[in-house]
Protein backbone atom coordinates (compact mmCIF):
# COMPACT_ATOMS: atom_id res chain seq x y z
CA UNK A 1 0.00 0.00 0.00
CA UNK A 2 1.82 3.44 -0.93
CA UNK A 3 1.48 6.41 1.86
CA UNK A 4 2.36 9.93 1.17
CA UNK A 5 2.66 12.65 3.13
CA UNK A 6 3.02 15.75 1.57
CA UNK A 7 3.71 19.24 3.58
CA UNK A 8 6.11 21.68 4.00
CA UNK A 9 10.01 21.42 4.87
CA UNK A 10 9.34 22.05 8.64
CA UNK A 11 8.48 19.53 11.61
CA UNK A 12 5.06 21.34 12.40
CA UNK A 13 2.06 19.24 12.95
CA UNK A 14 3.56 16.79 10.45
CA UNK A 15 5.92 15.66 12.87
CA UNK A 16 4.13 13.76 14.64
CA UNK A 17 2.98 11.60 11.78
CA UNK A 18 6.68 10.89 10.13
CA UNK A 19 7.38 9.46 13.85
CA UNK A 20 4.51 7.06 13.74
CA UNK A 21 5.14 5.97 10.31
CA UNK A 22 9.34 6.30 10.99
CA UNK A 23 8.72 3.70 14.47
CA UNK A 24 6.55 1.11 12.82
CA UNK A 25 8.79 1.69 10.05
CA UNK A 26 6.43 1.71 7.36
CA UNK A 27 7.77 2.94 4.25
CA UNK A 28 5.93 6.41 2.45
CA UNK A 29 7.12 8.91 0.67
CA UNK A 30 7.35 12.56 1.27
CA UNK A 31 6.23 15.80 -1.30
CA UNK A 32 7.95 18.78 0.46
CA UNK A 33 6.03 21.51 -0.83
CA UNK A 34 8.26 25.32 -0.10
CA UNK A 35 6.17 27.95 1.00
CA UNK A 36 7.43 29.81 -2.90
CA UNK A 37 5.10 26.33 -4.50
CA UNK A 38 2.59 26.79 -1.81
CA UNK A 39 2.16 30.47 -2.99
CA UNK A 40 2.54 29.80 -6.61
CA UNK A 41 0.82 26.73 -7.36
CA UNK A 42 -2.87 25.77 -7.26
CA UNK A 43 -1.91 23.11 -4.56
CA UNK A 44 -3.89 25.47 -1.89
CA UNK A 45 -7.10 25.34 -4.16
CA UNK A 46 -7.30 21.71 -4.62
CA UNK A 47 -6.49 20.69 -0.74
CA UNK A 48 -10.24 20.33 1.03
CA UNK A 49 -9.37 22.55 3.30
CA UNK A 50 -7.01 24.85 1.83
CA UNK A 51 -4.00 23.32 3.59
CA UNK A 52 -1.39 20.79 4.50
CA UNK A 53 -0.61 18.18 5.24
CA UNK A 54 -1.93 15.75 3.04
CA UNK A 55 -1.86 11.97 3.28
CA UNK A 56 -2.54 9.75 1.31
CA UNK A 57 -3.23 5.96 1.76
CA UNK A 58 -3.53 4.05 -1.57
CA UNK A 59 -7.02 6.33 -3.57
CA UNK A 60 -7.48 7.50 0.27
CA UNK A 61 -6.98 11.07 0.64
CA UNK A 62 -6.99 12.60 3.84
CA UNK A 63 -6.65 16.27 5.39
CA UNK A 64 -6.44 17.21 9.06
CA UNK A 65 -3.55 16.19 11.20
CA UNK A 66 -5.23 14.54 13.78
CA UNK A 67 -8.07 12.58 11.27
CA UNK A 68 -4.21 11.47 9.40
CA UNK A 69 -2.96 10.24 13.03
CA UNK A 70 -6.35 8.37 13.84
CA UNK A 71 -6.27 6.75 10.84
CA UNK A 72 -2.55 5.67 10.76
CA UNK A 73 -2.86 4.13 14.55
CA UNK A 74 -6.28 2.43 13.51
CA UNK A 75 -4.40 1.17 10.59
CA UNK A 76 -0.98 0.43 12.42
CA UNK A 77 -2.61 -1.16 15.87
CA UNK A 78 -1.86 1.91 17.92
CA UNK A 79 -5.30 2.20 19.39
CA UNK A 80 -4.86 -0.11 22.52
CA UNK A 81 -6.51 -3.64 22.68
CA UNK A 82 -9.69 -2.93 22.75
CA UNK A 83 -12.65 0.07 23.63
CA UNK A 84 -11.53 0.53 27.08
CA UNK A 85 -7.89 1.66 26.18
CA UNK A 86 -8.58 3.75 23.19
CA UNK A 87 -11.06 5.46 25.23
CA UNK A 88 -8.15 6.40 27.72
CA UNK A 89 -5.93 7.03 24.91
CA UNK A 90 -8.16 9.50 23.60
CA UNK A 91 -8.50 10.99 27.05
CA UNK A 92 -4.82 11.25 27.27
CA UNK A 93 -4.72 12.80 23.81
CA UNK A 94 -6.96 15.46 23.93
CA UNK A 95 -4.86 16.20 27.02
CA UNK A 96 -1.37 16.79 25.00
CA UNK A 97 -3.44 18.62 22.19
CA UNK A 98 -4.05 20.99 24.99
CA UNK A 99 -1.12 21.74 25.43
CA UNK A 100 0.09 21.83 21.99
CA UNK A 101 -2.34 24.03 20.99
CA UNK A 102 -0.48 26.76 23.37
CA UNK A 103 2.80 25.60 22.46
CA UNK A 104 1.68 25.85 18.46
CA UNK A 105 0.77 30.05 19.78
CA UNK A 106 3.62 30.61 21.58
CA UNK A 107 5.95 29.42 18.74
CA UNK A 108 4.31 32.03 16.43
CA UNK A 109 4.37 34.72 18.39
CA UNK A 110 6.44 37.66 17.17
CA UNK A 111 8.64 38.19 20.04
CA UNK A 112 10.05 36.13 22.99
CA UNK A 113 7.59 37.72 25.66
CA UNK A 114 4.93 35.05 26.63
CA UNK A 115 7.98 32.53 27.04
CA UNK A 116 8.59 33.72 30.57
CA UNK A 117 4.82 33.09 31.62
CA UNK A 118 4.84 29.71 29.52
CA UNK A 119 7.15 28.50 31.04
CA UNK A 120 5.91 29.26 34.48
CA UNK A 121 2.65 27.61 33.84
CA UNK A 122 4.36 24.50 32.28
CA UNK A 123 4.66 22.19 35.05
CA UNK A 124 1.55 22.52 35.95
CA UNK A 125 0.65 21.32 32.33
CA UNK A 126 2.87 19.01 33.00
CA UNK A 127 1.96 16.99 35.93
CA UNK A 128 -0.95 15.03 35.07
CA UNK A 129 1.27 13.18 32.46
CA UNK A 130 3.80 12.46 35.25
CA UNK A 131 1.36 11.01 37.80
CA UNK A 132 -0.09 9.26 34.81
CA UNK A 133 3.55 7.65 33.85
CA UNK A 134 4.59 7.59 37.79
CA UNK A 135 5.21 4.23 39.72
CA UNK A 136 4.48 1.00 38.20
CA UNK A 137 2.11 1.80 35.47
CA UNK A 138 4.21 0.67 32.97
CA UNK A 139 5.74 2.33 30.33
CA UNK A 140 3.10 4.35 27.93
CA UNK A 141 0.52 6.27 28.75
CA UNK A 142 -2.24 3.73 27.83
CA UNK A 143 -1.89 -0.27 28.27
CA UNK A 144 1.32 -1.95 27.93
CA UNK A 145 1.45 -1.00 23.87
CA UNK A 146 2.56 2.31 22.29
CA UNK A 147 -0.07 4.25 21.06
CA UNK A 148 -1.16 7.36 19.08
CA UNK A 149 -0.87 9.39 22.25
CA UNK A 150 2.63 8.31 23.28
CA UNK A 151 4.07 9.42 19.82
CA UNK A 152 2.18 12.97 20.30
CA UNK A 153 3.78 13.43 23.89
CA UNK A 154 7.35 12.39 22.54
CA UNK A 155 7.49 15.07 19.90
CA UNK A 156 6.05 17.54 22.06
CA UNK A 157 8.66 16.72 24.73
CA UNK A 158 11.37 17.00 22.59
CA UNK A 159 10.19 20.35 21.26
CA UNK A 160 9.74 21.64 25.14
CA UNK A 161 13.53 20.49 25.81
CA UNK A 162 14.06 22.53 22.97
CA UNK A 163 12.28 25.57 24.36
CA UNK A 164 14.01 25.11 27.76
CA UNK A 165 16.41 22.51 28.31
CA UNK A 166 16.00 21.96 31.73
CA UNK A 167 11.84 22.11 31.94
CA UNK A 168 11.59 18.13 32.85
CA UNK A 169 14.53 18.16 35.87
CA UNK A 170 11.34 17.74 38.08
CA UNK A 171 9.72 15.38 36.51
CA UNK A 172 11.58 12.12 36.79
CA UNK A 173 8.66 9.99 35.00
CA UNK A 174 8.94 12.15 32.11
CA UNK A 175 12.58 12.20 31.87
CA UNK A 176 12.96 7.84 31.80
CA UNK A 177 9.94 7.86 29.51
CA UNK A 178 11.27 10.07 27.06
CA UNK A 179 14.31 8.22 27.06
CA UNK A 180 13.11 5.05 26.79
CA UNK A 181 10.64 5.81 23.98
CA UNK A 182 13.46 7.45 22.06
CA UNK A 183 15.89 4.73 22.68
CA UNK A 184 12.94 2.79 20.28
CA UNK A 185 15.37 2.07 17.42
CA UNK A 186 13.78 2.95 14.43
CA UNK A 187 13.09 6.57 16.33
CA UNK A 188 16.78 6.79 17.52
CA UNK A 189 17.59 6.36 14.37
CA UNK A 190 15.41 8.81 13.42
CA UNK A 191 15.90 11.43 15.86
CA UNK A 192 20.01 11.43 15.18
CA UNK A 193 19.07 11.48 11.27
CA UNK A 194 19.75 14.84 9.37
CA UNK A 195 16.42 14.81 8.06
CA UNK A 196 15.08 15.19 11.90
CA UNK A 197 17.75 17.47 12.72
CA UNK A 198 17.66 19.59 9.87
CA UNK A 199 13.95 20.73 9.64
CA UNK A 200 13.24 23.39 11.73
CA UNK A 201 10.40 23.15 14.21
CA UNK A 202 8.18 25.68 12.38
CA UNK A 203 9.81 28.63 9.49
CA UNK A 204 12.68 30.14 10.45
CA UNK A 205 12.46 28.86 14.40
CA UNK A 206 14.59 26.03 15.79
CA UNK A 207 13.64 27.04 19.54
N1 LIG B 1 -6.45 21.62 11.40
C1 LIG B 1 -5.49 21.49 10.33
C2 LIG B 1 -4.66 22.74 10.28
C3 LIG B 1 -3.69 22.68 9.13
C4 LIG B 1 -2.80 23.90 9.06
O1 LIG B 1 -2.90 24.85 9.86
N2 LIG B 1 -1.89 23.88 8.09
C5 LIG B 1 -0.98 24.95 7.89
C6 LIG B 1 0.45 24.45 8.09
S1 LIG B 1 0.69 23.80 9.70
C7 LIG B 1 -1.08 25.43 6.45
O2 LIG B 1 -1.39 24.67 5.56
N3 LIG B 1 -0.78 26.72 6.24
C8 LIG B 1 -0.78 27.32 4.94
C9 LIG B 1 -2.07 28.03 4.63
O3 LIG B 1 -3.00 28.03 5.46
O4 LIG B 1 -2.12 28.63 3.54
C10 LIG B 1 -4.62 20.26 10.57
O5 LIG B 1 -4.38 19.92 11.73
O6 LIG B 1 -4.21 19.63 9.60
Amino acid sequence: MSLTLTYFPVRGRAEVIRVMLKDQGAEFDEKVITMEMWKESTLKASCLFGQLPIFEDGDLTLYQTNAIRRHLARKLGLYGKDQREAALIDMMDEAIQDLLNKYVKLMFEKDDSGKEGYLKALPTDLKPFEKTLSGDKGSFLVGDKISLADYALVILLIHHQVLSPPCLHAFPSLQSYLKRLCARPNLHAYFHSDDFKNRPIIPGKRT
